[in-house]
């Protein structure tokens, strides 16, 4: 369509027809650069962890959505420098459409709502977990590819909304044995960098490119962070002014700056009173120096952190009431956030708090011989149609291997059909963890 200008010499490639392999190459069996596998161990971990960010979401009343995983690229291109853009994942596809694997979710959700548009109830409450991508160089050996929980509230333009996030995100870590003093949030909110660009009349279409040379503070020399915002139309006195602000901790102290009427102000003061109500005041602080690494923010911005500090964020989010109108739908009052799967596993292994999770079958049946293999998989499906899981052993086995094997996968009962007690519609039932050993008649086996 019009606004899919076919761009060249773009990063990102332009399609091609798969090429021919030679069959005689032995393929790498490693993961694309930057990409994991999931094998059995790892599986379950992931699957504990989106366990309890599927449970939390629910304990909040949130609904679960999906998107796909390729995007238009349009919907990531925002004119502000963010680094998201840097790595877009992106390439023409054989339809000649620029498209991109999704680096975050918030613009899917985003795009969604609006599809939605009025057939939808507000407040819209919901959840995603999602692989994102992005593509960076791989000098720096960092993962292209990870998983973020996100919950969105859509309709609420009160800090009220912000603080039930928060509430979410602290139910999380308390699931899993993280307490206020192994993390905290980290508070602010963009008004307060509007209320300071204003005051010195720096452009408002220079925001959100202020904002996301903010978020380079520590990570690139404080000169580069001058020279971006002198780039960006801010005056000498101006910059020093902003640093000043932004190196406050207090709220006490932003008020003397900034004075108690503006907006920034407000929000916070009300969202600390409301953290008080939920009892989660000693997760808080303030700091301005939080802008958050995405353009679209308008309101209040988080983030969590571990607080030993040897770790990247946790997790980050916050509000954008603005984001629907940049996508051409009519704008409502928006806050969410996301949550990676990488540096809350790095935190759980610091603190020793990764959990035991070892496959458990609670039978393993075997035929004692050939003749009586259909006999076993008749015992296995009395057993699974009672609700219990069963490793049938598929071939003749010696029995070393079948005890082996229950060991393996941490069976609770060995159940051996051999041919005496068949024949009297009986099975020998072994209780692997006391080794009690009993014959039950198969209709009687529970
Ligand atoms: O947090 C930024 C990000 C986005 C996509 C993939 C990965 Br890994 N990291």
């Amino acid at each position: 369509s019009a606004n899919q200008k076919v761009r060249t010499g773009r990063s990102g490639s332009v399609s091609s027809p798969p090429v021919e392999y030679d069959n005689a190459e032995k393929i790498d069996v490693n993961p694309p650069k930057g990409t994991r596998d999931f094998p059995p161990e790892d599986m379950r971990l992931r699957n504990w962890l989106f366990q309890n960010f599927r449970e939390v979401s629910k304990q909040f009343g949130f609904e679960e959505v999906d998107f796909p995983v390729l995007e238009s690229e349009a919907l990531y291109i925002r004119k502000a420098g963010e680094e998201i853009r840097d790595q877009l994942y992106c390439f023409e596809d054989r339809g000649n459409r620029r498209v991109a694997l999704r680096p975050e979710l918030t613009p899917s959700l985003a795009r969604l709502v609006i599809q939605k548009g009025k057939s939808v109830s507000l407040p819209l409450k919901w959840f995603a977990i999602g692989q994102c991508w992005r593509y960076e160089r791989m000098t720096r050996g960092r993962r292209r590819e990870h998983y973020q929980w996100n919950m969105d509230i859509i309709g609420v333009p009160d800090v009220t909304a912000e603080a039930e996030l928060i509430s979410s995100i602290i139910t999380f870590f308390k699931r899993i044995g993280l307490t206020a003093s192994d993390v905290g949030f980290k508070i602010s909110s963009r008004k307060v960098l509007q209320e300071v660009l204003r005051c010195y009349s720096v452009p408002e279409n220079m925001f959100g490119r202020v904002c996301i040379i903010i978020d380079k503070i520590g990570k690139i020399p404080m000169d580069d962070i001058r020279k971006d915002l002198q780039s960006a139309d801010m005056s000498d006195v101006a910059i020093e002014e902003l640093l000043q602000v932004l190196s406050l901790k207090s709220l006490a102290k932003l008020e003397e700056k900034l004075g108690a009427s503006g907006e920034a102000l407000s929000d916070l003061k009300q969202l600390f009173s409301l953290a008080e109500k939920y009892g989660y005041s000693e997760w808080l602080q303030f700091d301005a120096s939080i802008v958050r690494g995405l353009a679209y923010y308008t309101g209040i911005v988080f983030e969590g952190f571990d607080r030993e500090g040897k770790l990247r964020a946790i997790c980050g989010g916050g509000r954008y009431d603005r984001l629907l109108s940049t996508f051409g739908g009519d704008d409502l009052p928006a806050c969410g956030f996301g949550f990676g799967d990488a540096v809350i596993v790095e935190l759980l292994k610091e603190r020793g708090l990764l959990p035991e999770l070892n496959l458990q079958v609670e039978n393993i049946v075997c035929s004692l011989d050939q003749e009586l293999q259909g006999a076993a998989s008749a015992v296995a499906t009395i057993l699974r149609e009672k609700g219990q899981s069963v490793d049938l052993v598929l071939e003749n086995k010696p029995l070393k291997w079948v005890f082996k094997r229950a060991a393996r996968i941490n069976a609770r009962r060995l159940i051996l059909v051999g041919n005496a007690e068949w024949q009297k519609g009986m099975v020998n039932v072994k209780t692997l963890s006391t080794g009690e050993q009993l014959e039950i008649k198969v209709n009687e086996l529970e």
